[in-house]
């Protein structure tokens, strides 16, 4: 069977235009691709432990092909490595390597790798240029898009970071191939949470059909572009009218205030995407006690968690959440901005004080023993 046709999703925020590339088989084009938006010189590809050994002989070979001088930073795998500790050897080895404002970096893999990568990008000489190669599909249909790059504090989840737009987006689902059911499955997560924002006909799919209903390695290719390309569509069309979060950026962040502190609480013992699926559960049930919510969303979209496997809850006590939360960077002195889902396609921000919220935490997550 050929492959399928590339899709190209253009992005054009203030501050960058760009395009996102999501086909099969598109690996090779990297170096290309990256000729194209970032001129040439050197190239460091920062990728992990899990990812490298897979795809950065590939990457690299392109990038070469394509003229570059290349070389690589690598960084042990896992949420546990987003953080000042990496962020610093990562800005050393840019340094050692003698990479210069004309040269580039190419972030190979998930939304981990994506995230600190970019953020190196953005710091190291004061802002170099940096192409995305998300290897996940949480990577693929939200992290490599938008230029949010950032680690975690000890306080929490991504709570230093810039806006450091991609050159390139480079998605090769056939990259997908290589998750394990869980990791797939995680990334379930974040596609739900888009479909719930802006692509009702999408959360009827994924109902029918989860994304994760088979085993990775037999994805269908053709289903996994059209799927991301849509993804990166809907995030786009957010990105593009408010870069820097100002107002309905703010809305890509549901299911995420109660869900970064489920992640934060579980020292990171579970992944963004579980976390976010059960953050926009209990905000569901919270806001349809509250009468802000239409309950037959809340259960249509409760369905679909369930159906891919995913948490509808979490056991974390009240306070240790509320402590995690209250760092969000939606947060404005004694209020915080969370985001409702009123109905379908019909998401907006409102804003609550800490009691408030405190209390939306009560009625949404699992009344604990
Ligand atoms: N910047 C943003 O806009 C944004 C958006 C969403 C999430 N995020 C961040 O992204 C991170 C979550 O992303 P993630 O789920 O990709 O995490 P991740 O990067 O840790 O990847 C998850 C796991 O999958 C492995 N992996 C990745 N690609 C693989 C492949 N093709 N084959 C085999 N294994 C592979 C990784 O090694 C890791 O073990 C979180 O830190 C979250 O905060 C950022
Ligand atoms: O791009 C955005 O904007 C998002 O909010 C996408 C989220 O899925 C992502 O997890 C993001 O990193 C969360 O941002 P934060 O500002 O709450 O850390
Ligand atoms: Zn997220």
């Amino acid at each position: 069977m050929s492959a399928p046709k590339t899709q190209v999703v253009h992005v054009s925020c203030p501050s960058m235009d760009y395009d996102v590339h999501v086909g099969a088989g598109i690996l090779s084009e990297v170096g290309a691709i990256t000729r194209e938006s970032c001129g040439g010189g050197r190239c460091c590809v920062i990728s992990e432990t899990n990812v490298a050994p897979l795809y950065l002989e590939r990457v690299s070979q392109s990038l070469a092909k394509a003229g570059y001088e290349v070389s690589s930073l690598v960084f042990e795998a896992g949420e546990k490595s987003k953080n000042v500790r990496t962020l610093s050897w990562l800005l050393e080895g840019l340094a050692e390597r003698g990479l210069t404002r004309d040269d580039c970096v190419a972030a190979l893999g998930g939304g981990v790798a994506g995230d600190i990568a970019g953020l190196s990008a953005a710091m190291y000489l004061r802002g170099i240029k940096v192409v995305q190669v998300p290897t996940s599909l949480l990577a693929m249909v939200d992290s490599s898009v938008g230029g949010k790059v950032a680690i975690d504090l000890e306080a929490g989840k991504n709570l230093a970071g810039a806006f450091w737009q991609p050159r390139a987006v480079v998605a090769d689902v056939t990259c997908l191939h290589s998750l394990s059911h869980e990791l797939l499955t995680d990334s379930c997560g974040e596609v739900i949470k888009h479909a719930v924002l802006a692509d009702d006909a999408l959360l009827e799919e994924l109902c029918a059909r989860p994304l994760n209903g088979g085993d990775a390695a037999e994805l269908d290719d053709a289903h996994l572009v059209d799927v991301v390309a849509r993804n990166v569509s809907i995030k786009r069309d957010v990105v593009d009218a408010d870069e820097q979060e100002h107002g309905v950026r703010q809305t890509l962040n549901l299911g995420h205030t109660i869900g970064h502190g489920i992640e934060a609480a579980s020292d990171f013992a579970l992944g963004h995407g579980s976390c976010v699926a059960a953050g926009l559960c209990c905000m569901l049930r919270a806001c349809v006690a509250l009468g802000w919510t239409d309950p037959a969303l809340a259960q249509r979209v409760e369905r679909c968690v369930e159906a891919h496997g995913l948490p509808t809850d979490t056991q974390e006590d009240h306070q240790t959440l509320m402590s995690y939360m209250t760092h969000d960077k939606k947060r404005h002195g004694d209020s915080m901005n969370v985001v409702v889902a009123r109905g379908a396609e019909d998401v907006v921000v409102r804003r609550v004080s800490l009691d408030e919220l405190a209390r939306i935490v009560e009625l949404g997550c699992g009344t604990k023993e």
